[in-house]
């Protein structure tokens, strides 16, 4: 399907066409094609070494892809660096946050506007003099945000003292300072208690209602199946079929995926 400018409802938000990204002979993304719905939370499984973080890196800029296309609502992305994509509108959380733990959660939110992709471990003096330039509006806007994904009390708090679920629920309120019009999430269920995890269910449900789009990596099955549709399932670099949840859990390529990742 080709991108329709005229047609918001239908129209993918991403759309790849034959990606390729090698590491020297080992092709970890090999020809993948695939769209995402506008306003869908779709899921992107696959066993260890499928390409799955390889395919984000590819799609958010950090990685430059050896071939193939790749369209954020319907314009080029490939070759772009990752904070033009970041401004571009899609916003990506890694599967080990990466705040700068010496600024505080608030200052950490203000960096977004800035330009910051979360690629770049800035020096926190740098960081600091960058965030003198902020208005109120991005303030009031941090403040917002942070309650919506319930850190406000944390607010003045060093980002380093975070949890590693708080510290993936700053990333996200952190990725939505730029009104993203997709969120790739890498693993957000890996390493987050199940109660901070049933927060950030709630508030990915929250925003999916609002209309923001997701792709998301994910290990955790029973959220994948509660969160994702439709999903897509890689192995070894390529796409091996996509489809319901329900499809994909009865698929014998699917299950020869995973059992030919078994010890
Ligand atoms: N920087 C790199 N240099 C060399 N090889 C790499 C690099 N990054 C990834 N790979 C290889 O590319 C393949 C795909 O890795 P990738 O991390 O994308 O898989 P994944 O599906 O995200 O796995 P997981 O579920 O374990 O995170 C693997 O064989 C991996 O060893």
């Amino acid at each position: 399907m080709r991108f329709d400018p005229d047609n918001k409802e239908t129209a993918p938000v991403l759309q790849l066409d034959q990606v390729v990204r090698t590491f020297g002979a080992l092709r970890a993304v090999d020809g993948v094609s695939l769209q995402v719905a506008a306003g869908s939370i779709t899921g992107l499984i696959g066993p260890n070494g499928a390409g799955k973080t390889t395919l984000f890196n590819t799609i958010a800029g950090s990685a430059r892809p050896d071939a193939g296309e790749i369209r954020l609502r319907g314009e080029r992305i490939d070759g772009l660096r990752a904070d033009q994509v970041f401004h571009r509108g899609l916003g990506r959380t890694f599967q080990i946050p990466r705040p700068l733990a010496t600024l505080t959660v608030t200052e950490n939110m203000l960096l977004a506007p800035t330009g910051q992709s979360g690629e770049k471990f800035w020096n926190s003096w740098l960081a600091r003099g960058r965030l003198r330039a902020q208005d109120a509006a991005h303030l009031a806007k941090a403040r917002e945000l942070l309650d919506f994904v319930g850190l406000s009390a944390l607010a003045e708090q060093k980002a380093g003292v975070l949890s590693g679920g708080q510290q993936k629920l700053l990333e996200l309120a952190r990725i939505l300072m730029v009104d993203p019009a997709l969120i790739l999430l890498d693993e957000p269920a890996a390493g987050v208690n199940p109660v901070l995890l049933e927060s950030l269910v709630a508030r990915i449900q929250d925003l999916h209602r609002r209309g923001v789009t997701f792709l998301l990596i994910e290990h955790n099955m029973d959220m994948v199946m509660q969160l994702c549709n439709p999903v897509v399932v890689m192995a070894q670099g390529r796409v091996v079929m996509q489809g319901t949840p329900q499809e994909v859990r009865a698929d014998a390529r699917v299950i020869d995926a995973y059992l030919g990742d078994a010890p």
